[in-house]
Parts: structure tokens; sequence; C-alpha cells
């Protein structure tokens, strides 16, 4: 790897002048190269007196880190449960690592105790400055101190990621009482956790400051489009972070969630009372801008596209106000009358919080997506749980329920995949439904007509084989086959994905035309030919016959009317399970044990049979397709304008690039 270095700082720390400067120097890239959890793996190259090292570990922030500290001489070399050797500037030394407090969110710092070579013990600690500022001796150094703190500044507002190093050597008693509680900590039953982080905040305290870093965090390929995606398809997007908040701003500025056009709300209050007058002044706020837009209206903060667009930044101090009191109502007006939300230093239970309080007030659904082992409490707390497998270990990946390696194959995933299925889902629920009570309701009006005798309208075979082969292949090759869109058009047209949040394929409307349609099919099948053979005198095998053909064609017929995409499985399963059908009749009747032998050859010479079959078919099926036809002419939904663009866009492509689609918001 190449590590571009400050020349001046190199030499200074190369100087043999002993000065307090160069001393600082070295001591802030020894801690860089002690104070952290990153193993060092030595690499063999082709030239074999030449070795290469390489640093894994879960934190690319400490990654880089090592690598800068060894770019300017302080290599990290070896590291063992008990020590580490790191070459400074040539020089090799073994340090003891005798203690290693590590990190997590909550604290938002990690340390390491080492035993130097000039048998001094040092305490490194490096953190987030939330947290370090707290424990830098604030007496020692005060001009070091404000410049570190503008630098910070200067960082994070670039997007940097920032984290403060001190240091502090320990005397013998104050290693001996640490060392006694630390091993307490470590070895107790209950608690262990608690312990050592007491352990721990008990040492880290009137630490010199020895200096800051700030290092970037590059966005992954496509989030900016794949965010403004999510927002086109309805979707609000809201940013949980652990990141100082000017990082995040930025961050949510180079992502284009957040545009300079957005009223921004800022909540960074540190105490219950100033969080409930923020809040409240935040409703006012909201309320107020609504009221100024022209289209205010349903959700009772206007409508998202006219009004002024608003940005909800608020810190996880505040947040600890907030969640579990009654303030989290009021946190969840401002944050649902938001466009979006940017939670920053949320420690990882206060992710799960917010997440939290979306899934218990309303009925929308949450999606996490997170990579890290701070996201896992939240992608759990949510509906539906997204890991990225990226540089940050695995636990992300392991918690979720779906892994991916970018965050840009979210598009895809419900865009893409989601509507498939929705779509899919939604039909196939209502066609199951259907299948089954059309078979059922024609049996139901033979036993209604055979004064309820025990007798049934078909054979005992046909009424098992209905299921397993008359209509279940075509069932299944539609159910996973069928795409109502393709892959280009729903990417192009986020706004499409809006058919599953409107409910549009499956709602009770459909649900209840559905069973009309079903009792109307039922009736013309079982009706038809019972009117038409009333008087003649048909046996119930031969009649059965032509009702058992009736149905399972109508059926099949039903769903090659609505199959979107046609592939060859989808036309040989739906007509050879039409032939299948006639065939499985034909050996049923020609099994001479079975009651109604030889029925269907009887049957099937007359021409009545076939036109009474013609007949059910057209008068079952009229309604469905009139139906049809009526609604895809005059009240087209977005899917169809779509599909038409797509089957006869060719022609005009060029110049429509833009179709009017329904616009909807959805939290
Ligand atoms: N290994 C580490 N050692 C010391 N401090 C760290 C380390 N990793 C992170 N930090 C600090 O703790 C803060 C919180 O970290 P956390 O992992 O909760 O969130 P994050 O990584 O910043 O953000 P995100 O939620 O987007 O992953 C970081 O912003 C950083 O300042
Ligand atoms: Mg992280």
């Amino acid at each position: 790897m190449m590590v571009k270095t400050d020349p001046e700082l190199v030499r200074l720390l190369r100087s043999g002048r002993d000065t307090e400067e160069r001393k600082h120097a070295r001591e802030f890239f020894l801690s860089l190269a002690a104070c952290n959890t990153i193993v060092p793996i030595v690499v063999d190259t082709p030239d074999s007196a030449q070795k290469l090292i390489d640093y894994q570990g879960e934190s690319p922030d400490e990654q880089a880190l090592v690598y800068a500290a060894a770019a300017y001489g302080f290599v990290l070399i070896e590291r063992t449960s008990g020590h580490i050797v790191i070459d400074i500037l040539g020089d090799r030394q073994r340090f003891e690592v005798l203690g290693l407090h590590e990190f997590d969110s909550d604290r938002k710092r990690m340390s390491v105790i080492v035993g130097c070579p000039d048998k001094t013990v040092r305490l490194f600690v490096k953190g987030a400055d939330s947290s370090m500022f707290g424990v830098i001796d604030k007496s020692l150094d005060l001009d070091a101190i404000h410049a570190t703190e503008t630098h910070l500044h200067k960082y994070s507002s670039m997007g940097l990621r920032t984290l403060v190093i001190g240091m502090r050597e320990l005397s013998s008693t104050e290693f001996g009482e640490w060392q006694s509680a630390y091993e307490r900590a470590n070895t107790a039953l209950l608690g262990r956790g608690g312990l050592l982080r007491a352990v721990a905040a008990n040492i880290e305290c009137n630490l010199q400051l020895l200096g800051a870093s700030g290092i970037e965090d590059k966005l992954q390929q496509g989030v900016p489009e794949a965010i403004e995606s999510l927002r086109q398809a309805g979707i609000k997007v809201w940013v949980l972070t652990g990141d100082k908040q000017e990082t995040a701003i930025s961050i949510g500025y180079s992502c284009k969630l957040l545009s300079s056009e957005m009223t921004q709300i800022i909540i960074n209050s540190r105490s219950k009372e100033s969080c409930r007058k923020s809040l409240e002044d935040a409703i006012a706020m909201c309320k107020k801008l609504a009221a100024m837009s022209p289209a205010a209206q349903d959700n009772g903060f206007g409508s998202r596209s006219t009004r002024i667009r608003l940005a909800l930044i608020i810190d996880g101090t505040s947040l600890v106000y907030i969640l579990e009191t009654e303030l989290e109502e009021q946190l969840f007006k401002v944050a649902t009358a938001c466009d979006v939300v940017l939670c920053c230093r949320v420690a990882p239970l206060q992710k799960a919080g917010i997440v939290a309080i979306i899934k218990n007030r309303t009925d929308d659904m949450t999606l996490a997506i997170g990579d890290g082992a701070n996201d896992v409490s939240m992608i759990q707390m949510a509906d539906i749980g997204i890991g990225i497998s990226g540089q940050e270990g695995r636990q992300a990946v392991m918690a979720s329920d779906f892994a991916m390696g970018q965050f840009r194959f979210l598009v895809p995933l419900l865009l893409v995949h989601g509507h498939w299925n929705y779509q899919r889902m939604a039909y196939m629920i209502l066609y199951n439904f259907y299948r089954n009570a059309v078979f059922v309701y024609m049996l139901f009006w033979y036993v209604l007509c055979t004064a309820f005798s025990l007798t049934t309208a078909i054979t005992e075979w046909s009424s098992v084989l209905y299921s397993v082969i008359y209509t279940a292949l075509p069932t299944i090759i539609v159910g996973i086959l069928d795409k109502d869109l393709s892959r280009k058009t729903l990417l192009k047209y986020p706004q499409l994905y809006g058919s599953g949040q409107r409910e549009e394929r499956y709602n009770l409307k459909l649900f209840i035309l559905t069973m009309i349609d079903t009792i109307w099919q039922s009736l013309a099948i079982f009706f038809i030919p019972y009117l038409a053979y009333r008087q003649s005198d048909i046996d119930g095998s031969s009649i059965g016959d032509l009702w058992t053909l009736a149905v399972v064609i109508i059926v099949n017929i039903h769903l090659a009317m609505d199959v979107f995409r046609w592939t060859w499985l989808t036309h040989a399963s739906i007509w050879g399970c039409i032939v299948a059908t006639v065939i499985c009749v034909i050996i049923i009747d020609a099994i001479p044990m079975l009651r109604g032998f030889w029925a269907i050859f009887h049957v099937m010479g007359t021409g009545l049979f076939w036109l009474l079959l013609l007949c059910v078919i057209i008068t079952a099926m009229v309604p469905r397709l009139a139906m049809k036809v009526i609604t895809e002419y005059f009240m087209p939904s977005d899917i169809q304008i779509a599909r038409e663009l797509e089957k006869f866009g060719g022609v005009n492509a060029t110049n429509t690039s833009e179709i009017p689609m329904s616009t909807f918001s959805h939290s």
C-alpha cells in the first residue's frame, strides 16, 4: 500500500534533537501502532529477502491508522496475546500488553496498557471526540486542545471520520490497583461486561492529548443513485450512524440525502426539558411550513411533493432523553413530518429504539441495513434486516435476513424482486382461493340439486387429482416465473414500486370481486350442463366428466388470461395440464372396476357435449374478460401504462422519456 507522508513530520520524527515536539510526535505514532486490535500477518514475496506485512482487523479505521503509523516508521510487526513488537524507525522494540479495554459503541473508545522497554507503564486511549474530551486533562495544554478541536471540526465538516488519541503514564500503585480490579472483573461470572467497563472508565482519565486523526470513509459505488431511487419509490430513508454530527451531515450531502434547499431541524439537547422544548418548536415549525404550502393535506403536515422539504438531525445525547419516555410520541410526529431523518452519535440500542418508534406506531414496514456490529440490534428489530458483508466483520450479516455485498443492491432487491414477488404473491393468493372455491362451489350446487344425497358430482379420483395434477403445475410455474414488468423498466421508474404500497394487487375489493366471479363461474359450469341434460337420461358419471373438463379448462384459461410473460414452461404447464386432465379422465373411465366405466367415450361422441363445453367456457369467462378489457382501457394502472410502454414503446420511446405516474408518499 502506498501512503503519502508529510516530509516535515518525517524529518521531525527522525531528527536527533530531543525536543518536546519530537517526543509528542513519537508518542502519537507509537499510540497509533499500539492502541488497536490489528493483527499483522507477514506475507512472503517472490523475493525471499523481502517480507510484506498485511494488517488485518475488523475496523477499517484501525487498519488505516496502523498503515499510517508504519509509513512514518512505526511498524507494527507482531502481536500475540501478551506482547507486541513495533519497529520504531529501524529499532525493534517489544512492548508487553498488560491490558486491553476493547472498543464498544457505548463508551466509544478503547484503550491498551503497555509495559514499555524503558520500564514505564503507559495507557493509550483512542476514541470518538465526544467521549475523549471528557477524559482529557484540560489543565495540561489548553492551546493544543483548542487547536485540536478546531481541526476536528474542520475534518468532520469535510466528511472525515475523526478519532482523538490520548495517553497517560501510570504510576506503579495506580497500575497495581488497576491490575487487581481488572483481574477481578475479568474473572467475574456475572456482569463481566459491566465490571470491565467500570474498570476501564476508572483508569481512562486525566489523559494527555496526543493528537487526532481524520479518515475518509468512502461511499460505496452507487449510493447516491440508490438513495434517490428509493426516495422516488416512496420509501423514506433515515440514516442512523455512530459518527460525529458534522461527518454525518457531510456524508448526508455527498450521498444526496440532504440538499441545500432543505430546511434542517437540528436537535442537540443536553436535558430533558430542552429536548421537550426543541421538539415542540420543531412541531410548531412543521405545522407552520405545512400551512404555508398550497397543498396541505392528509397527514396534517402537507403533501410531500409541494411543501418545503425538511430534514431532522438529532444526536444520540438528545435521544437518551427522548427514547422510552413520553417525548417519543413528539419525536415520532416530527420525524414522520420530515423527509429525511439523520441520527448521529447513536449507540446500537438507540438505533433499535428508533426503528421501534416506527414499528410500534404504524403499520409501515421497516427495513434496516447496516454493515457493522453496532447495526445488529436495529437489523434484528426491523421487519426486514439486511447485512452488508464488508470490511467490518460478519456480525451484521449473521444477524440479517438478507446479506448483500453493497448498499446499491438494495435497489434491485426492493424495486425489482420486491415488486415481482409482491405481484406474484398477491395474484397467487387470489388465484388459489378462486381455484379451490370454484371447484367446491360446483360440488356444492350438485349437493343442493341432489337433495343432500351423499353422491358426488365427479369421480373420487378426479376430486383427488384436481389439486394434484389438473391445476397444480401452472400455479407453481406462474407463481415462480411470471413477471409483470421487466427489470429495466422497474429500475427506470422506481414509482412503480408504489403499487405494493397502495396494495393494488391484493385488497378487500379485489378479494370480494374475485369471489363473486368465482360464484358466477361455478354457477355457469354446473347449471349449463345440468339444465341442458335435465330432461335426458344421461348418467351422473357422463355429466360429471363434462363438469370435470369444464372446471379444469376454465381454471387454466383464467390463469392464462392473467399471465404477463409467457415462456415455453408456462405454455407447457397450462396447456399440458388440460391435456393431462383429458388423459386422466379417459384412463379413469377405462378402468372397469370404477364407477362410470366408459362414460366419457359415450358422451364425447355427441355434439351436445362439445357445444355445452364451449358454451360453459364462454359464459363463465365473459364477465371477467369484459372487466379486464374495461379496466385496462379506461382505468389503466401505472403498471399497465408501463407495460404498454414496454411493449409498444419502441416507436415513440425517444419522445416519451417520462410517463405520468401516481405519486404517493409513504413513511
Ligand atoms: N476501533 C475503535 N477504536 C476507538 N474508537 C472507535 C473505534 N471504532 C469507532 N470508534 C469511535 O466510536 C464512534 C462510534 O462508533 P460506532 O461503531 O458506534 O459507529 P460508526 O462506525 O462511527 O458509524 P456507523 O454507525 O455508521 O457504523 C466512531 O464514530 C468513532 O469515533
Ligand atoms: Mg461502524
